[in-house]
């Protein structure tokens, strides 16, 4: 369930703080009828999408049109960005930046560990920006965390152009699959599609090391992911669980040419909790470099999410909070980030007063208009 202040970064998972469903395995969806100007052909994917989100809120997509070479192209860069140089790299630190894009140093986010240590992976984010938005009528009104996409772009040079085309690409796929999503909770296929108009998606690459065989930390914390759903490319090493309702971690090794889909908070709200946002970690125990890129659909930043009338029964009580996607992306990012800024090895990077969670409490008067 979604909570004031998100519950990414949890060390441990507390039964009240998530809906598990009951499963074993994960479904495997071919959903190239998404396409299909045959009704029949996208009521069969989204049966299949009804099913897999309210029983486990994750499943494998085949068939998603989108091609192999932009998804290897987007690890390839991505490699070559994390072989940069430390220095290199810190040029384009996250925490110095109001919008949280740019890079992560490894341990640099999540929990700490005794050492003060966070996770076990470097990431870099990109996003929502006024050069990808293609709504003509955003305004780009983002009172949290105003800004652009931050790029490494003297060091490699089509960096920017690649994974910008791939935001692209996967903001038009996700589009299309909501539309999928509303037939499978038999509402009008363009039900989200205002809510949707200038998405405030994000990316991350994120490479994930090979951990110690007994290392306490993960390579990322236990948690749900925020948003409507994520379209997760996983790369090729196995290093993905995801919980049930057992309280078993069940692995969701990657399937070549297939994406991993995760409901988010967001769509979970909506439901009034009929379609699961399933808790997962990261744990890479392979001895192989990992590498994986999700991408974070989100609703119009200043959409608020709330239950949908139809999915509250008579009579039960509500239990998800009024907010909007922009204050669930930004709380996400807060917590998530505050290692970073106080770590000593990465602090001496930040510039003060961007981070600064009283100035992000004192912009809580400032709304969307
Ligand atoms: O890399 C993965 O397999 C999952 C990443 C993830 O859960 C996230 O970034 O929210
Ligand atoms: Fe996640």
């Amino acid at each position: 369930m979604y909570k004031k202040g998100g519950n990414f970064g949890l060390g441990e998972v507390s039964g009240d703080l998530s809906i598990v469903g009951d499963f074993t395995t994960i479904p495997v969806i071919d959903v190239a009828g998404v396409y299909s100007e045959n009704i029949r052909d996208r009521k069969a994917v989204a049966e299949k999408i009804r099913d897999a989100c309210t029983r486990v809120g994750f499943f494998y997509i085949e068939g998603h049109g989108i091609p192999q070479e932009l998804i290897d192209n987007v690890f390839s860069l991505g490699k070559q960005f994390f072989a940069l140089t430390f220095e290199e790299k810190m040029k384009v630190f996250v925490n110095n930046r109001p919008n949280y894009r740019g890079y992560t140093p490894l341990f640099g986010s999540g929990n700490p560990n005794k050492e003060g240590l966070g996770n076990a992976n470097e990431a870099f984010d990109w996003g929502h920006d006024p050069k990808l938005n293609d709504d003509p009528n955003d305004a780009f009104v983002d009172p949290f965390m105003k800004g652009e996409n931050v790029w490494p772009t003297e060091s490699l040079p089509e960096f920017e152009e690649c994974l910008s085309e791939y935001y692209r690409r996967l903001r038009s796929f996700s589009r299309v699959l909501a539309r999928n999503v509303a037939l499978s909770l038999d509402l009008a296929e363009d039900f989200f599609d205002e809510d949707l108009a200038h998405p405030g998606c994000s990316a991350v690459i994120a490479h994930y090391p090979p951990q110690a065989p007994k290392s306490e930390q993960f390579g990322l914390d236990p948690h749900s992911d925020s948003e409507f759903f994520t379209v997760l490319a996983p790369g090729e090493v196995r290093a993905l669980e995801v919980l049930n309702k057992r309280r078993e971690w069940v692995s969701a090794p990657p399937r070549h040419g297939s994406f991993i889909v995760n409901i988010g908070d967001q769509l979970q709200s909506w439901t009034n909790g009929l379609y699961i946002s399933t808790m997962h970690r990261v744990s890479n125990l392979s001895r192989l470099e990992r590498y994986s890129v999700p991408f974070f659909f989100s609703a119009n930043y200043e959409c608020v999410i709330k239950p949908i009338p139809k999915f509250v029964l008579k009579g039960t009580k509500i239990e998800y909070e009024e907010i909007t996607a922009g204050e669930m992306y930004k709380n996400t990012m807060i917590k998530f980030h505050r290692i970073a800024t106080t770590h000593p090895v990465y602090s001496k990077y930040v510039i003060d007063g961007i981070h600064d969670l009283a100035q992000h409490e004192s912009q809580k008067h400032l709304r969307y208009t």
